[in-house]
């Protein structure tokens, strides 16, 4: 105590002074207490009496007093050795308190220990609060360090003061690499001054400065920062620290600012290419030491440049159609693979052998491609980075963050592309062929005439429709039928120019348009064209020749738009088709004449149906052997008020194409029966009346109720009606039509083939269709008296009637000779001019009433 030596006060008043503040007391050598201050009583909880006697290891925790430090601690005391430092103790209590003391031992003049003298001051409460702040301390350098957010500390010039474990984890440095540095220049070098002095300017005026910067780390490892620095003013208002956040943003920022502008470019709906370059150009804008490229895997696998717009274009047209495989380069063998490539030596990596003499001349060293998937994991491009100096793998690493994020943009915008292409091609293509659908070649065929019209240049529209398809669809099935399609439609394209425009119309209806072609030259065309579609095809097995019907139409003489041309050259098909198969014909406007004609008869008919302006003639049919009536044929007239008289050879036809001759059947059958019922209500003996059906009316599955009606409606059974119908029939593939036959023929009703030997002449149909009737066409009865071979075929067709128990009626039966040569030949019913006429029913009952007079000719 050298300040106490020199002082004025006693040694005794010192210690009376330190008893008022301090606990005092002194102890034996052997360490029972035996003096002690009111302050040391207090402190541990003790009287006076309770206290004095103790052994100084009554005051201290057991495990301390039992300890071998405890034992060296007196031994050191009574060997005459001060101690002072902090005590844990034990109060009366048994509660700890903390002491800052000092064992002082007193000796004798020979140097013993007389006593112990112990001064000490209870410190438990500092203590405490000591240990809290420190825990406190404890906790935020645990939250500094632990956290991802990388903390600075820089003083007032903006030298590092101190960082976090976060900042050495994110920047590779620790501490004691950077202390000093400036931070700016150290973290952001590429910070342009203006950019410091900005930052620097806003911390001076105690603002927080905020921004986000690529930053870079000890080992060139980039990232996209956000940072966010706040300065500290000292008491006196200087500016002392600034305490600096940076926190790892670069997923999301590339994310951002990739995504934002791809997305933002597919939504303006730019172009595939426009998009894929705003990619490249985005990822060489955050990467500048990266070339990107983006090339697309077709569907035959060949290569093609999509986007590479730091690319030298003669680089990529060279690369345009290479096929991927095992040693393509980085792009055609990542893609062969379907994993990512990395090529940091392209002189000398074998995978680049073919293809290093393109690239080595423009600098770049390594490739590096990752292949670029659709949702169902195929590839269908790539995403190349080339690079011209060795990459760090810290490099690499901000590098495959920025694939990660361009990859699926890429896949996005050419998926996109995809089904775009995909849509087009529904909306605008013919699914089976591939050609042009009717909108996309009206559209076409409008910008050609167009154009045509400007330059004042022919244009020939052709309408092709294949001759006889429906029967090969319907002999060898819709897939044979569709194959047929394809291989005309590749024959008609393969004769076509660039400039025409061919596509398909429906079923196997074919347009072309060809501009710039006069009629010679389309006759010649449609010539090529013909001959070619007539080399037999093998379809399904077998091989068939084909023919087409082609109408032709020009511009401008035709018509002045597509529309027109189109419905003329249909009309010139019409036409050609009529003329037999495999023809050609140009419009004329006498086939215009007759389809508008056509169109006002089409017009007529309806209406007649309408207003009931149709009639029923009845031909009668006669037993050869007995001359009497076997029944009669109800055959329809028209005689329009002001057209006149319409035959049925040309309505008939017009009622099928307009969709009529299902009502013109039933109106037949309901007046047929109605007359039959009539007559006999009469007393009239006609024994049946038969009614011509097209192969249309048996398509109403609810015919034979019809019918059933309409005969019970009359009074009359099943057998009175006839029902006749034509081999046509047989080539009506509607589901309904053997069935409804059969359910006619199963109620009684008689159904007559017509036409007999005319049609498609294959018998085996008799054995399908549940006929009792035949009808001799009348053109074997019209040759029978000067052909030999009319006559054999009636005898024959007579023979197959007779074998198969059906009734054979002659038909067309004119001349006495036709009469006896059928007469002779056995024929049992014939019906003809030579008997009468189809008559009104008027006439015909006054036919009947001579002919049962037995007055009528030649029965
Ligand atoms: N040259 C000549 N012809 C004779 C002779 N005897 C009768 N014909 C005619 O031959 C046709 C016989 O009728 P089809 O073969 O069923 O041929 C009919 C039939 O297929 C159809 N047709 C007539 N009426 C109807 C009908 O109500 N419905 C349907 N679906 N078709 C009908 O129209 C075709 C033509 O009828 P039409 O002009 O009345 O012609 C009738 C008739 O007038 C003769 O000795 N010589």
């Amino acid at each position: 105590m050298t300040e106490g030596a020199g002082s004025a006060i006693s040694p005794l008043a010192q210690l009376a002074a330190l008893s008022r503040v301090m606990a005092i007391a002194e102890f034996e050598p052997d360490g029972t207490l035996i003096h002690a201050n009111d302050n040391y009583l207090s402190l541990f909880g003790f009287t006076r009496e309770e206290a004095l006697g103790r052994h100084h290891s009554s005051f201290c925790l057991p495990a301390y007093a039992n300890s071998d430090d405890y034992g060296d601690f007196w031994a050191r005391l009574r060997g005459g050795e001060a101690h002072s430092g902090l005590a844990e103790r034990m109060r009366s209590d048994g509660s700890s308190c903390w002491l800052e003391a000092t064992y002082t031992p007193v000796l004798d003049g020979a140097g013993r220990v007389l006593q112990v003298l112990k001064i000490a001051t209870d410190i438990s409460e500092r203590l405490l609060l000591e240990r809290a702040q420190q825990e406190h301390l404890q906790r935020l350098s645990l939250v500094a360090d632990a956290s991802d957010t990388a903390v600075m500390i820089s003083d007032g010039d903006l030298r590092i003061a101190y960082v976090n474990a976060g900042f050495s984890r994110m920047l590779g440095w620790s501490l004691e690499e950077i202390h000093g540095e400036q931070a700016l220049a150290l973290l952001a070098p590429q910070l342009p001054d203006a950019g410091i002095a900005e930052y620097d300017a806003a911390l001076r005026e105690g603002h927080s400065a905020e921004r986000e910067e690529i930053v870079v780390g000890k080992d060139g490892q980039r990232y996209w920062a956000k940072i966010i620095s706040n300065p500290i003013f000292d008491e006196a208002g200087r500016w002392s620290y600034t305490v600096t956040l940076l926190t790892d943003i670069t997923r999301s920022k590339m994310h951002e600012a990739l995504q934002h502008r791809a997305l933002e470019a597919m939504a303006r709906e730019q172009p595939l290419t426009e998009v894929l370059e705003l990619i490249c150009q985005e990822v060489e804008r955050i990467a500048p030491e990266i070339t990107a490229s983006i090339l697309e895997v077709d569907d035959q696998g060949r290569l093609r440049p999509l986007a590479a717009p730091s690319l030298p274009q003669d680089y990529c047209q060279q690369l345009d159609g290479v096929p991927i495989g095992p040693t393509v380069g980085s792009c055609g063998t990542a893609a062969w693979r379907n994993q990512t490539v990395r090529v940091d030596d392209i002189a000398h990596d074998p995978l680049w052998a073919d293809y290093r003499q393109l690239v080595l001349p423009l600098g770049f060293i390594g490739c590096w491609s990752t292949p670029i998937r659709d949702s169902q994991g195929r590839v269908i491009g790539t995403f190349a980075f080339y690079f011209r100096k060795p990459r760090t793998e810290a490099a690499l690493a901000f590098h495959q963050r920025l694939v990660d994020a361009s990859a699926h943009l890429c896949t996005l915008a050419l998926e996109r592309e995809r089904s775009r292409q995909r849509i087009r091609q529904l909306a605008f293509y013919d699914g089976l062929t591939g050609m042009p659908n009717r909108s996309l070649l009206q559209a076409k065929a409008d910008q050609a005439i167009a154009a045509a019209a400007r330059q004042e240049e022919p244009v020939a529209v052709l309408f092709i429709d294949l001759d006889r398809f429906k029967q090969v669809n319907d002999s060898l099935g819709h897939p044979a039928g569709d194959e047929l399609l394809r291989q005309a439609a590749d024959r008609m394209q393969s004769q076509l120019r660039a400039s025409d425009i061919a596509g398909r119309l429906s079923g196997d209806e074919f347009v072309a348009v060809l501009p710039q072609c006069d009629a010679d030259g389309a006759a010649d065309i449609v010539e090529r064209l013909q001959t070619l579609l007539a080399q037999p095809m093998t379809i399904a097995n077998t091989v068939l020749t084909v023919s087409a019907s082609v109408g032709i139409a020009m511009f401008p003489s035709d018509g002045r738009d597509m529309e027109t041309l189109l419905q003329r050259a249909d009309m010139a098909m019409y036409q050609a088709k009529s003329s037999g198969r495999g023809c050609f014909s140009f419009f004329s406007s006498e086939m215009n004449r007759l389809a508008q004609e056509r169109l006002v008869l089409e017009n007529a008919l309806r209406e007649a149906l309408r207003k009931g302006q149709l009639h029923l003639h009845y031909q009668p049919q006669v037993e050869l052997a007995s001359g009497r009536l076997y029944g009669v044929e109800a055959l329809a007239r028209w005689r329009h008020p002001e057209l006149g008289e319409i035959s049925p050879a040309r309505f008939i036809p017009l009622a099928e194409e307009c969709g009529l001759v299902a009502d013109l059947g039933r109106w037949a059958l309901s007046e047929a029966c109605r007359q039959l019922a009539a007559w006999r209500a009469k007393g009239l003996a006609v024994p049946a009346v038969a009614v011509n059906l097209s192969p249309t009316s048996f398509h109403n599955l609810d015919l034979p109720r019809m019918i059933a009606d309409t005969l019970r409606g009359n009074a009359l059974m099943p057998e009175d009606l006839t029902v006749e119908l034509t081999e046509n029939v047989l080539l009506d593939t509607n589901p309904s039509t053997m069935k409804t036959i059969e359910e006619v023929h199963a109620q009684g009703v008689r159904l007559s083939m017509d036409d007999f030997g005319t049609g498609y002449s294959s018998l085996s149909y008799l054995r399908r269709l549940p006929v009792s009737e035949l009808k001799l066409d009348r053109s074997f009865v019209a040759d029978l008296d000067h052909d030999e071979a009319a006559r054999a075929l009636s005898n024959a067709i007579l023979g197959i009637g007779k074998s198969l128990h059906l009734t054979v009626v002659a038909e067309g039966v004119e001349t006495a000779t036709q009469h006896l040569m059928l007469r002779e030949q056995g024929y049992p019913v014939a019906q003809g001019y030579l008997f009468s006429r189809p008559l009104a029913p008027l006439d015909f009952e006054l036919w009947l009433a001579e002919a049962m007079e037995g007055v009528a000719p030649m029965v």
